[in-house]
């Protein structure tokens, strides 16, 4: 393939640009910048080179150091050596500051908008009009409107952000960035958890940004969108560049390839399972959105429930978590009748859930991962004494065997890759043998081979008789791992399928919020 040449199949440099690219003056270039923590290398001398107009995606396996470059960018990080260069300017001390003063911005994956607060009040925070000491209301809703219409976003001004769906807070923070005057915009896997519809929306307002001359760095692990939308990639592998391409010229099994090198990707799709007895079994719970539910899911049975975003599926597991206190109902596990939210309960029983918001409620970032691990197993150790051997010992296992890969030996969770913790979250919760388990977007900002082997972890908890309720807007997984799909909409089952008689598009449509053809 002609765009993946130079040394060893690996263009650098500007090679790769091509001629009406090289007449467009780079709006960011970054030359051989290296960046250590504590010793280890997280970049050891990448190039990278942003033209205004084009959406450049950055992509590589969990820990390939593409958070690190970005927030090198952004000020947020000092690069040990190398040379930032933003619109022809040499940028030695970058810091967040000066450099949303040079126009760039960045959307993380975790949404930031104040939830209290307008969509009017977030664009604006912290500059709202006003004259005399009085806030003028009416213009900061004109203003903020017009960073919303000139992008083609139809959010009201008035609405509260907390009551957005995920796609819009992102549309918003977007929006805020580009009224701010970001013109070098870094989206750090803006569609992650996003179904369908929603991620083309996103889509549809960065080609909106990228036409009106904005320069995007996208990062993302959806690899079938970065070739759809990028102009360009650069893929990363254990901190270096290990590919430049155009998109258009580079195919998904080449771009794999270039992630992962000779690391090798197990997909082994296939199910060898039966459902057995009823072990989860929902009755009437209900509260926030979801009408009184009831649902069974059977051992050895993957259950998916899926919905329009924003819509009952997320709501049935903030209830099932006790994020929000259910108003009736109750769900028993293997018999033993458990209050939904009582967490203690749960676990008594023999239920684990893995929260789609890892860091906020799955894991506690300033903790070791060994720490983390030891948590979740606390039942089984003696609580007054912390055996620290053996704590780290069964912390390096399950390491190990859930591809957890590190820089140093045992650091904070909050140091990690966004994938690594969410690797670090499963094997926390899913070791040993559940009778049943909550997974909420189990591979949430995991690169292309752990997605397959959490997978193929998926496929042995139900091949071993454990009952798993997935939550997942990834319609793909879904059809990937579930034996039977349910559909919620306006907080009630409107579908309940065996996953041979769906077919994709039935799903896309059905998480649109369309009906089932
Ligand atoms: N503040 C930090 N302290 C120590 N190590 C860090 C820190 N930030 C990043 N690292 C390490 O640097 C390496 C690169 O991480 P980075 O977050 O850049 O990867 P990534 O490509 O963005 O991965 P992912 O796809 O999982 O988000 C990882 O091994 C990570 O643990």
């Amino acid at each position: 393939m002609a765009a993946l040449d130079g040394r060893g199949g690996v263009p650098q440099g500007d090679a790769d640009i091509g001629l009406h690219e090289r007449q467009a003056a780079p709006v960011l270039q970054l030359r051989q910048v290296r960046k250590a923590f504590g010793g280890a290398q997280a970049l050891a001398g990448v190039d990278f080179t942003l033209l205004p107009g084009e959406v450049h995606a950055l992509v590589g396996m969990n820990g390939a150091g593409k958070s690190t470059l970005v927030e090198l960018i952004c000020g947020a990080f000092t690069p040990d050596a190398g040379d930032i260069v933003i619109d022809g300017q040499h940028r030695s001390a970058l810091t967040p500051r000066r450099a949303h003063a040079a126009g760039v911005s960045i959307v993380h994956q975790k949404r930031t908008l104040v939830n209290g607060l307008t969509v009017a009040e977030n664009i604006l925070l912290g500059r709202l009009p006003a004259r005399g000491g009085r806030i003028r209301w009416k213009q900061a809703h004109r203003e903020a409107a017009r960073a919303l219409d000139g992008l083609g976003i139809e959010v009201a001004t008035e609405a509260v952000a907390g009551s957005l769906g995920p796609a819009e807070q992102t549309l918003v923070e977007i929006a805020r960035e580009v009224h701010l005057g970001g013109r070098v915009l870094i989206l750090d896997e803006p569609t992650a958890s996003l179904g369908g519809r929603d991620a083309q929306t996103i889509h549809r307002l960065v080609r909106t940004l990228r036409d009106r001359g904005t320069a995007i760095v996208y990062i993302s692990h959806h690899l079938d969108e970065v070739l759809d939308l990028a102009d360009r990639v650069t893929v990363m592998r254990d901190g270096h560049v290990a590919a430049v391409a155009r998109a258009a010229e580079i195919d998904l099994p080449a771009l794999i390839n270039a992630m992962v090198g000779d690391r090798l990707v197990h997909d082994r799709p296939g199910r060898n399972r039966s459902a057995g007895e009823a072990v989860l079994e929902l009755t009437g719970l209900a509260g926030g959105r979801l009408h009184p539910f009831d649902l069974t899911v059977r051992a050895g049975e993957v259950v998916a429930v899926l919905g329009p975003a924003g819509d009952g599926q997320s709501e049935l597991f903030r209830l099932l978590t006790g994020l929000r206190r259910a108003k009736s109902g109750h769900l028993t596990v293997n018999g033993a009748k458990v209050a939904p939210g009582d967490v203690g309960a749960g676990l008594a029983a023999g239920l684990r859930c893995v929260t789609g918001d890892r860091l906020s409620y799955g894991l506690v970032p300033v903790l070791s991962v060994d720490e983390n691990l030891a948590l979740v197993r606390r039942g089984r150790l003696r609580p007054w004494l912390v055996r620290w051997r053996r704590l780290h010992a069964e912390g390096r296992q399950a390491r190990e065997r859930y591809g957890v890969t590190t820089l140093h030996a045992d650091p904070p969770v909050a140091s990690l890759s966004g994938g690594n913790q969410q690797k670090v979250l499963l094997s926390a919760w899913l070791d040993g043998e559940p009778a049943a388990c909550l997974l909420e977007e189990p591979t949430n900002g995991v690169d292309v081979a752990a997605k397959a082997e959490i997978h193929h972890i998926v496929d042995g908890l139900a091949e071993r008789g454990t009952a798993v309720l997935l939550g997942s807007s990834d319609v793909d997984e879904v059809l990937r791992l579930a034996d039977r799909v349910v559909v919620v909409r306006s907080g009630r089952i409107v579908a309940d399928s065996p996953i041979e008689k769906v077919t994709r598009d039935d799903l896309v449509t059905l998480t649109a919020g369309g009906d089932q053809s």
